[in-house]
């Protein structure tokens, strides 16, 4: 598990955070939402080391891990994928596999025995390995950019506003990576703008409002409440504009 305990933290001009309580239970995905300016991204970069706190406690597994270095933190199995275009695009997918595995370590079999690994789960790896990075369409690049965070076997991935500029087939394709990464053991924590994605991704939703969490319900509990949308958001979370429609095989069969 993950837990913020009371944590204050910002940027040298005043607290971001402002006293911030957070679970993040293990195996969950696990959405942060919330306005613009509530601290969401400032979580995660407390989370990756990024920024230390000022006051309180950053826990993994019950080990204090809020003064650690961004390379310890990863080292500790907390994984980060960017916001986007993060691979070398004249490189080779596989290329690109590699150095994601060879941050932490210098054994070559060892890393390419992990890209073999990851290329049965993720085909597009197999499929596109000698295929420069640059020429995958957007959702190839998102799964391999996801299936490179992996390298290091974390057991928590964060994503960080996984949607950002993305067309909806691409975000399918980030929804059903997420799925399967968590599906496979990996807990996930993210920050979603588009709030709909976000918590019917999620299995847990935590709603942020001036670096607090003001809510941390289900994730469906959450879609249910009639006032979220209201509340926060300033519209609808129901709102076909707002939000990309999401298919799922259990839920959902309209396409998206
Ligand atoms: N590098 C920085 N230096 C100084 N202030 C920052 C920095 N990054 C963010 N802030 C400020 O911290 C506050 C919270 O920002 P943060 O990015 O955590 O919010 P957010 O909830 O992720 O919002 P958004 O959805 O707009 O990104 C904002 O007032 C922002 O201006």
């Amino acid at each position: 598990m993950i837990e913020f305990r009371n944590v204050y933290a910002g940027y040298g001009g005043g607290d971001v955070l402002q006293g911030l309580d957070l679970k993040v239970e293990d195996g969950s995905i696990t959405c942060i939402v919330g306005p613009n300016g509530a601290g969401k991204s400032t979580v995660l970069r407390v989370l990756s080391g990024l920024i230390h706190p000022r006051v309180g406690e950053v826990r993994l597994g019950g080990a204090a891990i809020h003064d650690k270095s961004p390379a310890a933190v990863l080292a500790a199995g907390i994984a980060q994928v960017p916001q986007h275009n993060a691979l070398f695009g004249n490189l080779t997918v596989h290329d690109n596999m590699l150095l994601g595995g060879y941050i932490l370590r210098r054994n070559r079999r060892a890393v390419r025995r992990r890209v073999d690994e990851l290329a049965e789960i993720f085909p597009t790896v197999a499929e596109r390995a000698h295929e420069k990075a640059l020429n995958l369409s957007g959702g190839q690049r998102r799964i391999v950019e996801f299936a490179r965070a992996l390298m290091t076997g974390p057991s928590v991935l964060v994503l960080d506003e996984p949607t950002l500029g993305l067309d909806p087939k691409t975000c399918q394709a980030v929804f059903e990576t997420t799925k399967k990464i968590n599906s496979l053991g990996t807990t996930i924590l993210m920050v979603e703008q588009n709030v709909r994605f976000g918590l019917k991704l999620a299995s847990h939703g935590v709603v942020m409002e001036r670096g607090r969490a003001l809510l941390a319900e289900p994730a469906d509990d959450l879609l249910r409440r009639p006032d979220m949308g209201a509340m926060f958001f300033g519209h609808g979370i129901e709102d076909p504009t707002a939000a990309p429609q999401i298919a799922t095989a259990s839920t959902d069969s309209s396409g998206a």
